[in-house]
């Protein structure tokens, strides 16, 4: 607790502490004669039957507020004690001021040690206490004692005679009895008057602690109501100490927000000198810009100027475009009559494309001689078609010229020598040494075309072994583009002819599959590790819409989808792959196997609403040759046998198709 609220405690600690003996003591004061006032009326403070009271209205306690009010209070009981000087012997602790007899010893007896003088004075504040006031007539008498004793100017001797103060002490002698007796008597008198003024002054005095009594008891109420006051006023206190907490916190809350305020005034300080910047700088570009702006509306009066003349080129264009687009649409009715025509002509030359195959006929033999080779196993540059004992003529017809080795009664091919000495071989087409692989398959590629138009086709490349079939059915690729064999060409042909017919409504999927065949046993060439078996069955294909011929079919075969020949060329190497890894177990394994490249083409026309389902079959056969001649033994013998059997059964099938037997 501050020192604030000490201010009224005091006020409180004065009265309690001022007892009526303490009241007494200011007595003497209040009994100087007060001046009559302009009026008439004496200044003394009129007796009042309050104490004052401690307003409820405090000022705030500040310890300058407690001491002012002490200072309020002071002067007062200096001037009631006794001027200024007492005022610092009270604060000193001093004894207080001289009275008459009886009054200073009853203040004395009286007032507690370390009684505050300005407690015992409080009431001479503004108004003088009850027991002053009650007392004025009692002090009256006690100070009239008191001037009865000086007033007398008597003394007394030693002897107890009291003489007048001042004049000369005559002694008596001692035989003056009578004198003596006289001063005695008059001493008697003396006693008896002052013992008659002391009872007069006892019973005033008792008259007067009556008074005081009843004084304390107003007091005491006073205390009692001044109490109550204290404590309503400490509630008031209280009360207002939270407040001023609540406004110190308040204040506290205030300024943090005014920091914060002054920060952001601060931040936005910044930013406005940033945005003032800025604001220099887009003047400058403004001005640029305006300059900039007029040059450009120079050059867009110009442009619009140049706009008018080109409306008017474009009003004449328009007339010409609304000419233009009735005959473009008149053409687009042609092209579209002209489609309709085409589509019918291409189904017309698919009819007549087949139809000529079956005129050219659905067995076709070509013949391709193999040029001879160098010992480094190239095809010898010179004299490439000059081969012995062969001839070719009219493309198609081959001759053979007597053996010139071996029985004489034989002839290169084992038939029995005639009389003459050549042997006349007729083929659909005879293909010199020095024909290359476009040449050849410029005459296979009308069958590839019968394939995409749904016909089954199949091309076989028999012959000897070392007689050129792979050369001829897959050819070199690492030797450039012109070696190429029949497969690759085959394959990039079906594909270019897919997307040129896709412009007719044609849409094709094509799938590929590649297997071998090596001692009547089959295997997939595209995946070697598959342990599955493959069994060649017939496929009922009378269900399907496409294709009401039953195919032949091999069980567990992969078929991989094709989109383009780039996705076939990766197929062909890994069958390669695959076909050379056998190789090295089975020495030359590739010419003791058939490998068979298919290709299924399914074709369906949105516009025409026509399907078709063709095949195209490219067959590597194995090396045919004569089991007696070559003496082969053991496993060759068995791997002869197996393709000898497969050659003559497929024989059997080309003579019965030939003789459209079963077809
Ligand atoms: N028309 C040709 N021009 C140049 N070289 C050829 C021609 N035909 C074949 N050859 C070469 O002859 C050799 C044997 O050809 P190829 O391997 O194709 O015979 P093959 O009939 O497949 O033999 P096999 O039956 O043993 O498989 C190869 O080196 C090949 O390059």
């Amino acid at each position: 607790m501050s020192e604030a609220p000490r201010s009224p405690l005091i006020t409180l600690n004065a009265v309690e502490g001022q007892t009526p003996k303490a009241v007494a003591a200011v007595k003497p004061q209040l009994q100087a004669p007060a001046p009559a006032g302009p009026e008439g009326r004496s200044r003394l403070p009129q007796p009042q039957t309050r104490l004052p009271m401690p307003s409820t209205h405090l000022p705030l306690p500040t310890r300058n507020g407690a001491s002012k009010r002490k200072q309020d209070f002071t002067p007062d009981v200096q001037q009631t004690v006794g001027g200024k000087k007492r005022k610092a012997d009270a604060m000193r602790g001093a004894p207080p001021p001289k009275m008459p007899n009886i009054v200073r010893r009853t203040a004395s007896a009286t007032t507690r040690p370390g009684t505050r003088t300005a407690a015992t004075a409080k009431p001479a504040v503004g108004r003088p206490p009850a027991a002053s006031r009650a007392g004025a007539s009692r002090g009256a008498a006690a100070a009239k004692t008191a001037a009865v004793s000086k007033a007398g100017g008597m003394t007394r001797s030693n002897s107890g005679s009291t003489i007048p103060k001042g004049a000369p002490v005559k002694k008596r002698p001692a035989w003056d009895l009578k004198g003596r007796i006289e001063d005695m008597e008059k001493t008697m008198r003396s006693m008896q008057s002052e013992k008659e003024a002391i009872t007069q002054q006892k019973e005033e005095i008792t008259q007067h602690s009556d008074n005081i009594q009843q004084d304390l008891l107003t007091l005491q109420r006073e205390n009692t109501t001044l109490r109550q006051r204290v404590n309503e006023a400490e509630v008031t206190l209280r009360d207002l100490q939270s407040k001023n907490r609540n406004m110190e916190d308040d204040l506290e809350r205030v300024n943090r927000q005014k920091k914060a305020v002054e920060r952001e005034r601060d931040d936005l300080e910044s930013d406005l000198q940033t945005s003032r910047k800025e604001c220099q700088g887009l003047k400058g570009t403004i001005a640029q810009q305006a300059a900039a702006q007029e040059g450009i509306k120079a050059e867009l009066q110009l442009r619009n100027s140049q706009i008018e003349t080109t409306n008017i080129a474009l009003q004449a264009e328009k007339g010409a475009v609304a000419s233009l687009q009735a005959e473009l649409a008149e053409a687009r009715d042609k092209i579209a009559a002209l489609d309709r025509q085409l589509q019918q002509a291409e189904t017309d030359r698919r009819v007549l494309h087949n139809t000529i195959q079956e005129l050219k006929g659905n067995i076709r033999v070509f013949a391709r001689l193999r040029p001879l080779l160098s010992p480094d196993g190239n095809a010898a540059n010179d004299g490439l078609d000059d081969i012995p004992h062969f001839d070719w003529h009219d493309g198609n017809i081959l001759e053979l010229d007597r053996a010139m080795d071996g029985d004489p009664n034989e002839t290169m091919s084992g038939f029995k020598r005639t009389e003459s000495q050549k042997i006349e071989f007729s083929f659909d087409r005879v293909f010199a040494p020095s024909s290359s692989q476009g040449e050849v398959f410029e005459e296979i590629s009308q069958l590839v075309q019968s394939a995409l138009d749904g016909y089954k086709v199949c091309i076989f490349a028999y012959g000897q072994t070392g007689s050129g079939k792979t050369h001829t059915m897959e050819g070199n690729l690492e030797q450039g583009p012109e070696q190429r064999g029949m497969i690759p060409r085959a394959v990039e042909q079906v594909f270019r002819t897919a997307e040129r017919l896709r412009g007719k409504g044609w849409e094709y999927k094509i799938s590929a599959s590649f297997l071998e065949i090596y001692n009547e046993s089959l295997r997939d060439l595209l995946d070697s590790k598959s342990d599955k078996k493959m069994d060649i069955k017939m496929k009922d294909n009378r269900g399907s819409k496409d294709n009401k011929t039953n195919d032949v079919h091999v069980t567990n075969q992969v078929v991989v989808d094709v989109n383009s020949e780039d996705e076939v060329y990766p197929l062909l190497k890994k069958a390669n792959k695959h076909r050379a890894v056998a190789a090295t177990k089975c020495n030359d394994r590739s010419s003791r196997s058939h490998s068979v490249f298919q290709l299924r083409i399914k074709g369906q026309n949105s516009l025409t609403s026509e399907s078709c389902a063709g095949m195209l079959n490219l067959v590597d056969l194995a090396g045919s040759e004569q089991v007696k001649k070559s003496g082969s033994q053991g496993k060759q013998l068995q791997e002869a046998q197996s393709i000898n059997k497969s050659l003559s059964n497929l024989s059997l099938v080309i003579t019965a198709l030939s003789n459209k037997v079963g077809c």
